[in-house]
């Protein structure tokens, strides 16, 4: 609406402050302290506070900017600090529109919930009824997503699941369709896609944290190892039973979880397939912090809000500063774990094992 024509009178003044308070985007400082400059007028006149020091830079940028109003008549501020508002209109338009909770969601994935609301992108893993166990269409689309968040807006990516799992890993009905060229064929372009998708989570250049709202299983534990921060439920284990399916460790976890847990806590978990609890998890730096289920989903939002409210670049820059001198390792560890998985796949060991599974006669 345009309203340099009209008069704003006192109500407009008081809507237009409480609408800046439901601005769901930063501004920015400039617009900020011309929203403050202008109320200041509109409120007490031209600028009667003493200029602060040169290193108060806070007070000094807000001086400035009121004092540079000069004598502009109060009722002019009002009016101005009423169109500077009703400019900012389309962050207005979605705080108030919005339910609350709402988010803007991605379509076009079949497997995942991605959406995108308050600086962070949301990646939540959607296959409940199959315990969010990863088919090949999911690796397909973590991959797009990640890709695509890694160019969005946001500040921070988050993976979750969906439903009372976190993930139960592979779904080992991926080993079950045979193409034309047979196994071999079949464990060597698994072998390549595999090492694409770890590879997303090594270079994925925002910071990433997984909110574990349960039970992960195989790979969606190895890959905790590239996340920044592990949030989990206390409801949440860790289990990664590769030698039970005849296979061996992928996510760079060969690399990763002796360095984080020590060799002797991660041979128990990636040789002997020891489950651990949240806590155990936590105990071994595996996990950064566990959270009582009840309150899990709260506290947890509450936390990835502000950190999505810290500068972007600061946080991409340590982001990078630490993953740098790595990077090349877990490229190497990748490719190696994957050649090495490539030859498991086509073993007895683990073609047993996922007969059993699919026939119903073993579980975790
Ligand atoms: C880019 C493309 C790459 C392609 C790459 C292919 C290969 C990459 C491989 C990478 C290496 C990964 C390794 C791993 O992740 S190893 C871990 C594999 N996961 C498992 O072994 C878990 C198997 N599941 C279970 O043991 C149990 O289901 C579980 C303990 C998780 C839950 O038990 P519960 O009794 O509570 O529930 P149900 O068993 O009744 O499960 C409900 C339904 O969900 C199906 N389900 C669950 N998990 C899986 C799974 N991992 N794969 C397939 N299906 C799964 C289960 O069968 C039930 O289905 P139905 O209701 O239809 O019976």
């Amino acid at each position: 609406m345009n309203r340099t024509a009209m008069r704003a009178s006192q109500k407009d003044f008081e809507n237009s402050m409480n609408q800046v308070k439901l601005l769901k985007k930063d501004p920015g400082n400039e617009v900020k302290l011309k929203l403050y400059a202008l109320y200041k007028q509109a409120t007490e006149g031209p600028c009667n506070m003493p200029k602060p020091g040169v290193f108060d830079l806070i007070n000094k940028a807000k001086w400035d900017a009121w004092n540079a109003l000069g004598s502009l008549p109060k009722e002019a501020a009002r009016q101005n600090y009423v169109d500077l508002v009703s400019s900012l209109s389309p962050s207005l338009e979605s705080s108030s529109q919005v339910e609350p909770g709402t988010d803007r969601k991605s379509t076009g994935f079949e497997t995942l919930v991605v959406t995108s609301e308050d600086g962070i992108t949301k990646i939540m893993f959607n296959r409940p009824k199959k315990k969010n166990a990863i088919n090949t269409e999911m690796y397909h689309e973590i991959m797009r997503a990640l890709k695509a968040a890694s160019k969005d807006d946001s500040i921070i990516t988050v993976l979750t699941g969906n439903g009372d799992y976190y993930s139960s890993g592979n779904d080992l009905t991926n080993f079950t369709d045979i193409p034309p060229g047979g196994v071999e064929e079949k464990a060597k372009n698994n072998a390549v896609l595999l090492r694409e998708f770890v590879g997303c989570f090594i270079d994925f250049p925002k910071p990433l944290i997984a909110v574990v709202n349960g039970p992960a299983v195989g790979i969606s534990v190895t890959l905790l190892g590239l996340f920044d921060a592990v949030y989990a439920s206390d409801r949440a284990t860790f289990h990664t039973p590769f030698s039970h399916l005849g296979q061996s460790p992928e996510g760079c976890s060969s690399y990763t979880f002796p360095k984080i847990m020590s060799p002797a806590k991660a041979t128990e978990m990636l040789i002997f397939g020891k489950k651990l609890t949240a806590g155990e998890a936590c105990a071994q730096g595996l996990v950064t912090e566990v959270f009582p289920d009840s309150t899990f989903q709260k506290e947890v939002w509450t936390r990835l809000k502000a950190f999505a409210k810290l500068p972007p670049n600061a946080l991409r820059i340590s982001k990078e500063v630490i993953r740098k001198r790595e990077r090349e390792k877990l490229h190497a560890v990748n490719a190696e774990e994957c050649n090495v998985l490539q030859g498991r796949w086509l073993s007895d060991e683990c073609t047993n094992a996922v007969v059993n599974f699919l026939s119903r006669k073993s579980k975790l």
